[in-house]
């Protein structure tokens, strides 16, 4: 697993803009390299407001977006076109305003889908296993990028401090019931498939966000701090706003943008 690098831009606006950026030049890298991508998108204030900028620079023209896979690191278990489903916020601020293939977008199974929440995530499971090349080495596909929003109890994904998803070791996807945030009823990616992302960049913004900062990036453990046991094969980026910023050592931090 990667060491952490800190990156700090002046506000969340900022931040959100230089995170679109930052991924149309790994996106167009990586499909240079291998012909295809898997982004992994995540919900959340931040992460919606950087595919709404990714949405709005004339420079995402450079991602061949029918040659991306995008997949979702979590999702509330509410029915398909629900606003606090994680897929609607993406497909509004992003995926409807560029030319994805239908087929390569994989949202995570909805309330109305007739599946209880665990059939949703085995079904999950299974459309990952399917994705996953003999290269990858395992039952999801080696993701380029795996972008996660962090709450201010440090949650990634739907992964929540103390709840027993934390603990799982063999799914890639597991249903979450009793969330402390609404709604109660989550599908989430584990530990074991956010490790196996090549990158794993955690996006956060706010004053409310400092102090977990500080936590996931000090000597926390994941099973009290979930931010804390995200990272990526290769990279873990931390890409802050001054705010989220605060109560991290100077020496950790780069700063971006004077
Ligand atoms: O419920 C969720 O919350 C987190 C973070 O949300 P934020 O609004 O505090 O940024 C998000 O990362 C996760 O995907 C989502 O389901």
């Amino acid at each position: 697993m990667s060491v952490p690098t800190v990156i700090v831009h002046r506000d969340a606006e900022v931040l959100a803009q230089a995170v679109a950026a930052r991924l149309i030049t790994r996106l167009v890298d990586t499909q240079a390299a291998r012909g295809s991508a898997h982004l992994v998108l995540t919900g959340g204030t931040i992460g919606i407001a950087t595919l709404a900028a990714l949405a709005g620079t004339p420079a995402h023209d450079a991602i061949d977006w029918r040659a991306l896979d995008v997949w979702w690191g979590d999702e509330r278990f509410l029915p398909s076109g629900h606003p606090e489903r994680n897929e609607t916020g993406a497909r509004q601020a992003l995926l409807d305003h560029v030319d994805v293939d239908p087929a390569r977008v994989h949202p995570m199974p909805a309330a109305d889908s007739g599946l209880t929440a665990e059939e949703a995530a085995e079904a999950y499971a299974q459309e990952l296993r399917k994705a996953s090349r003999p290269e990858d080495h395992g039952p999801v596909p080696s993701f380029d990028v795996l972008l996660l929003g962090m709450g201010p109890d440090g949650h990634v994904a739907s992964l929540f401090p103390g709840q027993p998803a934390l603990y799982e070791e063999e799914r890639p996807v597991v249903a979450v019931h009793g969330s402390p945030k609404p709604p109660p009823t989550r599908i989430s990616l584990t530990f074991p498939a956010i490790r196996a992302a090549r990158e794993v960049w955690i996006v956060a913004a706010g004053a409310e966000k400092a102090q977990v900062v500080h936590l996931a990036l000090s000597d926390a453990g994941p099973f009290q701090i979930p931010a804390a046991g995200a990272r990526g094969r290769r990279t873990t980026l931390f890409l802050l706003d001054r705010a989220a910023a605060t109560k991290i050592p100077p020496t950790m931090g780069r700063l971006a943008s004077p």
